[in-house]
């Protein structure tokens, strides 16, 4: 570790998201000025198994902070998962001279940099992307922001035609296991409701209750619930049937999906994405990244051990989510 670095591996892995490309760029153009090389794997690890890599010069990546999605391509690896997947990527690194690996993506992928790592004599640093702000040991991820306002600006106009018909819509939003989207979502577009996993499982007649109260209070109109991706198997729609089924009111589902990961990335991720990314660069010159991913905490840029970003410790904001239940007004509410 104390040679000098001239070749840094650079991969996108798990779900794009808004952002990553600054993160490309942010790394390119901090190694430019050292003199070092940038080799950019692409399709996430797949990329160090299939030889498909160029070097990142900084031409390339100088307009490119503005662009959704990953100029490197995202993907997931089976590959790195199988028993001697790990050993096979590290020497594919060794042979192609990668002298140290940034890996941009979520836990898993910090997962995935650590089965390297026992194989792998250079540094890796992993950098937080994802839409999903489920990584501990950053405050936020980069790509959160924008897909919360994606979801907004959806949002937003899904209550238009909700008001028009005074109906009931159920929203449901990405996030995989956690509500950190949707609780964000549902508070900053002012939903009547979210379901979330931090607020237990889905109950129909708890729902219906809390609708048909509201309505008693202030007269029916539009009733917005932002639903977090897995807390209904069968899904919004389904839910949404059941819902108008119990009530008489019309239900309908809007399923964002794969909208939340596009788009230009918002300022705020662009910002987060350029100082993650130059941070990496310069702490792994210093000798100080190995096995660390570059977060950001209370506004400042830390160093977080990447086995400790999949311990799911980080919290929703606890405050949002009780204010979020008095809200309800519920004379019994539920438990969070
Ligand atoms: N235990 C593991 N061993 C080896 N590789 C792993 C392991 N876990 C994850 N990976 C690798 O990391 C890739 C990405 O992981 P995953 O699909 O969980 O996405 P992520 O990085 O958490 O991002 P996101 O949650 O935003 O999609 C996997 O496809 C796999 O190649
Ligand atoms: O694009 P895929 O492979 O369907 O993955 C979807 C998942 O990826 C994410 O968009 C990012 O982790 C999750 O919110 C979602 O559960």
């Amino acid at each position: 570790m104390s040679q000098p670095i001239r070749k840094i591996g650079l991969l996108t892995s798990g779900g794009d998201a808004p952002g990553m490309n600054a993160v490309i760029r942010a790394v390119v153009m901090t190694a430019a000025v050292q003199g070092i090389e940038v080799i950019g794997f692409s399709h996430g690890f797949n990329g160090i198994f299939s030889n498909e890599f160029q070097q990142l010069h900084r031409a390339q990546v100088l307009h490119i902070i503005q662009q959704g999605g990953t100029i490197l391509k995202s993907a997931r690896c089976k590959q790195l998962e199988q028993p001697n997947g790990p050993a096979q990527a590290a020497e594919l690194l060794h042979k192609n001279g990668i002298e140290a690996l940034i890996v941009i993506g979520g836990d898993g992928s910090f997962r995935g940099c650590q089965a390297i790592a026992p194989f792998y004599q250079g540094q890796i640093v992993g950098i937080p992307g994802t839409i999903d702000n489920d990584v501990d040991g950053t405050d936020f991820t980069i790509g959160f922001a924008t897909a919360l306002d994606t979801a907004l600006d959806a949002i937003d106009k899904i209550r238009d035609t909700a008001d028009a018909f005074e109906r009931i819509f159920l929203i449901e939003v990405m996030g995989r296991h956690t509500g950190y989207l949707a609780l964000a979502a549902g508070i900053a577009s002012g939903a009547e409701q979210i379901i979330c996993p931090e607020y237990g499982d889905v109950d129909v007649v708890d729902l219906q209750r809390d609708i048909q109260q509201l309505q008693q209070q202030f007269g029916r109109s539009s009733y917005i619930i932002v639903i977090a991706e897995t807390m209904y198997p069968a899904g919004a729609t389904a839910l949404a049937a059941e819902l108008t089924k119990a009530t008489s009111i019309e239900c309908r589902a809007c399923v964002l999906g794969h909208l939340q990961r596009g788009g230009s990335p918002v300022g705020s991720d662009r910002i987060l994405a350029t100082k993650l990314g130059a941070y990496a660069v310069e702490q792994l010159l210093l000798g100080n990244a190995h096995l660390m991913m570059a977060g950001e905490q209370g506004g400042q840029a830390v160093l977080f051990p990447l086995s400790l970003t999949g311990d799911k410790k980080k919290q929703t904001d606890r405050y949002l989510l009780d204010w979020q239940e008095r809200m309800l007004q519920d004379s019994s509410p539920r438990k969070v």
